[in-house]
């Protein structure tokens, strides 16, 4: 296992365990944070057993609270800011391609770029008193992580800018109301307890199944397509029907 100084990471059961491990710039994404999540997607996509992973942060107060301001304002000239969106948004790309579901486990403020990296997740779970925000425009700046379409597809284009340009973190139960959130923990309720809940009908699937459906919502998301998303889910038609699972399953239907 690589080493992490800025993430916990851990297999449990078949799932991955991230946690950001900042709290006490709450969480903030420094560039080194950033790339360590990167390298954790790279180092754990080949583990063919993993049926899904959650990207949470320590503590009970912030998931993540965005670009860690400290070290960014370093960043100045068009070139460095360049290269920060790339590094940025090619890791939540690593994550929106991540060859199972990521649930981002929202444990607190998802603020900027923070709120980016939750959007980059393919679902979203909540603890009762987080809130989530693109609140970029507080600071003159728009979206930076290549989180802006991930909005725009959640919400629409309309909904979307009105969020953008408030720039006011929603509470949990108005960010489920609005689509940002699928799921928020009962008030009282461990979220890691709540995650537990919304992934147990999906970990009941084998990890071929589950790879199968997120690798066509990944082409979905990626804009491919109707030709190319078609020939995704032909071969994991062929890899799943052909797999011993499949046959497993049907004689076992058949002796019923
Ligand atoms: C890509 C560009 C972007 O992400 S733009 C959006 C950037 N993020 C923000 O503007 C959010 C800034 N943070 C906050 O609004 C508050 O800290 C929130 C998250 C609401 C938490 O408030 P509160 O619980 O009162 O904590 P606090 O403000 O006292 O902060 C505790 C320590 O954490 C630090 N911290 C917080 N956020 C960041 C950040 N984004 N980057 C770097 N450091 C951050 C604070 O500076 C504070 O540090 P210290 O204890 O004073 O040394």
């Amino acid at each position: 296992m690589m080493y992490y100084k800025n993430l916990i990471v851990e297999i449990r059961d078949q799932v991955l365990w991230v946690k950001i491990n900042r709290p006490k710039v709450r969480n903030a994404l420094s560039l080194a944070t950033l790339g360590e999540l990167g390298r954790a997607c790279t180092e754990y996509a080949a583990e063919p057993a993993l049926k899904a992973v959650v990207l949470t942060g320590e503590g009970n107060e912030s998931f993540a609270a965005g670009g860690d301001l400290k070290e960014f304002s370093a960043i100045r000239t068009a070139a460095q800011t360049e290269q920060l969106f790339d590094l940025a948004s090619s890791v939540l790309d690593k994550i929106r391609k991540f060859p199972t579901p990521v649930v981002a486990a929202v444990n607190g403020w998802a603020l900027g770029g923070g709120a980016e990296l939750a959007l980059a997740c393919d679902f979203r779970v909540a603890a009762a008193h987080a809130s989530i925000g693109y609140i970029h425009g507080r600071l003159n700046i728009t979206c930076g992580f290549g989180g802006g379409a991930d909005l725009m597809q959640l919400l629409g284009g309309s909904r979307a800018m009105l969020h953008g340009l408030t720039a006011k973190p929603l509470p949990a139960l108005e960010a489920q109301r609005a689509g940002l959130f699928d799921r928020v923990a009962e008030e009282g309720e461990r979220l890691e307890s709540c995650v537990a809940g919304f992934l147990e009908p999906l970990l009941g699937q084998q990890p071929q199944v589950i790879r199968a459906y997120k690798a066509m919502a990944s082409a979905a998301q990626q804009g491919l397509s109707g030709e190319e998303r078609r020939a995704i889910e032909r071969e994991w038609f062929v890899r799943t029907w052909t797999h011993a699972d499949h046959w497993a399953a049907v004689d076992a239907t058949m002796k019923k």
